[in-house]
């Protein structure tokens, strides 16, 4: 049932596409079993490259330089990788990114420090369809340090506007928690006029960049951000449970108290000291032993972002749902499929969610026919399209694979 002029559409914006010449550089893209993987908003592919960058880790620098490779840059590999992601992806100057943990550890601590450094204010702001680890740790802050939680209520194919915060944001909001592309719908919110808005109020804003970093150009310091921090194995492929990167603006480093104090983030690590000094910098962010190996994979990463440019990954991007927008509304909306992101691609992130009470039982088969896009409860699918491995041709087959088994549902009566 391949509908040949989404074929041939999908053919044509390939052979244009500028950056079409990367995919080939992700493994697993010449495997005839996996069709079409739309789930890199999730756990991103590896480069090939990785293999070498790994096993050269291990034979060369674990192997041969053993517990000397401390001494010779590992310690220092989280501020470096860290800076170098500030450059390419977040807009961040050196020494304000690190690496480190996983994301909900690094939002829980930057949470608990933003609080910390307004302890006269009692309430956190934060919307009703963030990221659950978001809503849960805010939750979890709220009762350990006695404060009130202030939720936004969003569109289901939106996220938190300007005008939302403005309406609860005032003198007791000590923090605003928000994400910069939405996990469900990827709605992209206005980082620069949100952010305003809670300084005005005397508020620090920590900002999810999960489903942006990588995907979605971020501009940190000119957007005066306070804190971020994000996943590095969805669209920077670091690989399954990669480490996170947190991203505290200069002005707040001296300062930031952070809730895990480990003897890595302290000033003199191998003193063995009696009593905690915070390291300089970015640094103390650090609990404890850098996740190294850990951090090998999204370096590859970061380097071909950089190679290709922040900006032409946005424009394939764009790109890409833009398709996923035309198809579905001409292939699937027949069958009452509804489009849950905006439909303005400058407001929509790197995936576009769709609904269809068919979809959960569907899922599975999709996943057995090698066509894998993303479940979300209750009855969405997730098109997450990684513009750097992501072909249009991939969206083509998985919306037609999509089509027809809710032709099949619909047959069966299901
Ligand atoms: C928006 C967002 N925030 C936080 C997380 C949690 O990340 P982790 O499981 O690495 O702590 C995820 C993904 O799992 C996410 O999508
Ligand atoms: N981190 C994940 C995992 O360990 C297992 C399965 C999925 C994930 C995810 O990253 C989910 C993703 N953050 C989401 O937006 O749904």
């Amino acid at each position: 049932m391949l509908d040949p002029t989404l074929l041939d559409r999908a053919a044509g914006l390939d052979a244009a596409d500028p950056l079409a010449q990367h995919r080939k550089l992700f493994l697993g893209t010449d495997d005839d079993a996996v069709r079409s993987y739309l789930d890199g908003n999730s756990l991103g592919r590896p480069l090939t490259s990785v293999v070498g960058s790994l096993t050269s880790f291990v034979e060369g620098q674990w192997g041969g330089r053993l517990i000397r490779g401390w001494d010779e840059g590992w310690l220092t590999l989280p501020e470096q990788i860290g800076d170098q992601l500030g450059r390419v992806a977040l807009g961040a100057d050196a020494g304000q990114c690190i690496v480190a943990d996983s994301t909900s550890v690094l939002l829980y601590k930057l949470a608990r420090a933003a609080v910390a450094a307004r302890p006269e204010r009692t309430e956190i702001v934060i919307d009703r369809d963030n990221f659950p680890t978001d809503r849960f740790l805010v939750e979890g802050i709220a009762r350990e340090r006695g404060l009130t939680l202030r939720w936004i209520e969003v569109a289901y194919d939106g996220g938190a506007t300007p005008a939302d915060v403005a309406a609860v944001v005032g003198p007791e909001t000590a923090l605003v928690l928000l994400s910069h592309v939405a996990y469900r719908s990827g709605y992209v919110a206005d980082v620069p006029a949100i952010t305003r808005i809670a300084h005005d109020a005397g508020a620090l804003v920590l900002w999810d960049l999960s489903h942006s970093v990588g995907s979605v150009p971020a501009e940190l310091d000119a957007w005066d951000v306070d804190f971020a921090a994000g996943c590095s194995y969805k669209y920077l492929n670091g690989g399954p449970g990669a480490p996170a990167w947190a991203y505290v603006a200069e002005r707040h480093l001296d300062t930031l108290d952070q809730p895990i104090l480990g003897w890595l983030g302290s000033a003199d690590p191998f003193a063995m000291g009696s009593a905690y000094q915070p390291a300089p910098g970015i640094r103390r962010l650090v609990s404890g032993t850098p996740p190294i190996v850990g951090m090998l994979a999204m370096r590859d990463m970061i380097d071909l972002i950089d190679e290709a440019g922040m900006d032409a990954v946005r424009r394939k991007s764009e790109l890409l749902t833009a398709f996923a927008v035309e198809a579905v509304d001409e292939v699937l909306a027949p069958y009452g499929v509804v489009i849950a992101s905006p439909r303005v691609a400058a407001e929509r992130g790197g995936h576009v969610t769709i609904d269809h009470p068919a979809f959960p039982a569907m899922v599975p088969e999709l996943w057995q026919q090698g066509i894998i896009p993303d479940y979300r409860n209750p009855d969405g699918i997730r098109l997450g399209l990684s513009p750097l491995s992501t072909s249009f041709h991939e969206v083509a087959l998985a919306i037609d694979a999509i089509a027809e088994g809710l032709a099949g549902h619909r047959a069966a009566g299901r």
